[in-house]
């Protein structure tokens, strides 16, 4: 935890912070001094005007302790906020630049709770150092001093008293820090089920599964619930138990001191001071355990997100990078192996394609043949276990990822737009684009009449994910986004799925009339003969081998998977 805090919490607020405790602590350990003298030698004494000089003092000590506790508070607020702020963003900068590996590695539901509730608890935490951390102990060791200064004798009741808070505190500690720290995990799992179930709230209606999701829900809801209940019950048991030690000691500390009195061995002022102190002494003890309660639960917050921010991603950029030059659009794959994380099998054995600019390579194969994961080696979101892929004529490990993201124009098989505007989600990689190169990149993605129709045109509004869109527009307008980004190489992933067979056709011809798109090499993975059909070079996949490369012709001519494809395909009317 103060790894993560070091850095992020300004050390000037830190330091005034500590300064404005210590000023209200002291006031606040000299006010029961001051009533002590009021009584001793005002009172009992009958000096009105020693009463009032006292007074006046108390008063001033107590708008001395206000201010300071006033301006403890802002600066706490502040610089706990303000980490806060910096842990969200750090969090956010990391994961936004996490290869697909390390997102698969944490989880998705997981890294928003991190981002969220886990920051809530070290922000919570940090506020309390800087009050309850810096007060209690000033006050403990203030108050055990002064109160040993009115009263040797009665401090041996604290001999008692401490012993006994201790076991106690350390009782709950003792049961309720692991409850605490388990709350984070099963947040994330009451986290993990509701973003499923949101997200695929179709599904779950049209399987009616309504009801197994809801007890899904339940189930870890409950769990939370019930974990919680525990929690807080044993914490409830804290309070009225402190105050019972506290109105004991109060009984103890009036009694002994009573008899003090009576035998002339202590003034009456004295005691009044001596009460407040023992109060102060346990108030702070019990706030140090609250403290030590809370910081565990912090802790495991702590912890969480060390780990995200700790992630060090393989996919790194090379200490000298190389830089594209003005070489023409090339794709090739040279010996390329490739295996998942942990995975037994390699997901591609040993892919060997080149293309140059204006082909069109197609990809075709059975599901799980490895298609996605091939084009995800392009923009480099993988790396290749052996071999080599590169673009113009570069190893794209030898370039910076920023500079081959450039290069590549990827639209993947889940078409996923952005909340705002049509005109900004077509100028999401290249926010120069003018009106008229997004209406010429609507034009060849086949959108640009459902988009004139719409009243607002390109300024018509996107809702989240492009829900007010149909699967086959969401599709056409992320194709028209990767256009309207100037690339060496055009990846579309299964994007022309979702699409008839007439737009689908439509949309490949005007992509390979377009002069400027016939000067990158384009990448199609589909399923359909008839998407693939009319690629430059076909590849056939299996189990992530290269089963047959080459045209539709000679691969309809030789090519058993081929000809199994297509046979399966005319079964199901499908082949053109
Ligand atoms: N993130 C991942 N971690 C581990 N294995 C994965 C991951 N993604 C895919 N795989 C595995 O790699 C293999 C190839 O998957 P891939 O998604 O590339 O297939 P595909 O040909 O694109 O399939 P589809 O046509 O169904 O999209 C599959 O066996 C799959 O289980």
């Amino acid at each position: 935890m103060i790894r993560l805090a070091k850095k992020r919490m300004s050390t000037w607020a830190v330091f005034g912070a500590v300064l404005f405790m210590v000023i209200q602590v002291v006031s606040n350990l000299y006010l029961p001094n001051l009533t002590s003298d009021i009584v001793n030698d005002g009172i009992a004494k009958g000096d009105i005007n020693y009463i009032w000089q006292a007074g006046f003092k108390m008063l001033g000590f107590s708008l001395i302790s206000i201010l300071a506790a006033v301006c403890n508070v802002y600066l706490a607020a502040r610089t706990s906020q303000g980490l806060g702020q910096k842990l969200r963003s750090d969090i956010y900068r990391k994961i936004i630049n996490f290869s697909h590996d390390e997102m698969d590695q944490v989880g998705t539901s997981s890294l928003i709770t991190r981002t969220t509730n886990d920051v809530v608890q070290i922000q919570n935490v940090a506020m309390m150092f800087l009050r309850m951390m810096i007060m209690a102990p000033i006050m403990l060791v203030g108050a055990s001093f002064l109160a040993y200064q009115k009263d040797a004798q009665l401090t041996a009741i604290f001999l008692i008293v401490l012993p006994i808070m201790a076991i106690f505190i350390g009782g709950v500690m003792y049961f309720a820090v692991p409850l605490f720290k388990a709350m984070q995990k099963k947040t994330d799992r009451i986290n993990l089920v509701f973003r499923e179930g949101l997200t695929g709230v179709r599904v779950i209606r049209a399987f009616r599964r309504d009801k197994f999701e809801q007890e899904r829900f339940d189930d870890a809801n409950l769990d939370y619930t019930q974990n919680a209940k525990k929690v807080y019950s044993i914490m409830s048991v804290m309070f009225p138990a402190m105050t019972l030690i506290m109105s004991g000691t109060n009984i103890a500390i009036t009694w002994m001191g009573g008899h003090l009195i009576a035998n002339q061995a202590m003034q009456v002022g004295n005691l009044l001071a001596f009460m407040t102190y023992a109060m102060q002494i346990l108030m702070s003890f019990m706030m140090l355990s609250m403290v030590f309660v809370f910081i565990p639960r912090a802790q495991a917050s702590a912890v969480r997100i060390n780990e995200v921010l700790d992630l060090n991603t393989p996919i790194k950029a090379p200490a000298n990078p190389t830089k594209f030059g003005n070489q023409p659009a090339s794709l090739a794959f040279n010996q390329v192996n490739f295996r998942y994380q942990n995975a037994e099998h390699l997901a591609l054995k040993n892919i060997d394609f080149q293309m140059t600019a204006g082909q069109t390579v197609a990809i075709i194969g059975g599901t799980g043949s490895g298609k996605t994961t091939l084009v995800n080696l392009i923009p480099r979101f993988y790396d290749v276990e052996t071999g080599e892929v590169s673009v113009k004529g570069v190893n794209v490990k030898d370039v910076t990822l920023h500079d081959i993201h450039q290069q590549v124009s990827f639209v993947p098989q889940k078409a996923n737009l952005f909340t705002g505007t049509i005109r900004e989600n077509m100028q999401y990689g290249n926010a120069k684009a003018t009106d008229d190169e997004i209406w010429h990149a609507l034009e060849i993605a086949q959108s640009k009449d459902f988009v004139s129709e719409l009243e607002g045109g390109l300024d018509s509004h996107v809702e989240q994910g492009g829900g007010n869109f149909s699967g086959g527009q969401r599709q056409r307008l992320a194709i028209a986004r990767a256009l309207v980004k100037k690339a060496a190489v055009y990846v579309f992933d299964d994007s022309f799925s979702a699409l008839d067979f007439k737009t689908d056709a439509l949309l490949r011809k005007a992509l390979t009339e377009d002069a400027e798109i016939q000067k990158s090499v384009v990448v199609i993975v589909g399923q359909r003969v008839s998407t693939v059909a009319d690629a430059d070079t076909i590849l056939v996949l299996d189990e992530g081998q290269l089963v047959g490369k080459g045209s539709h012709a000679e691969l309809k001519a030789n090519n058993t998977t081929y000809q199994e494809i297509i046979n399966s395909q005319i079964r199901e009317g499908d082949e053109d």
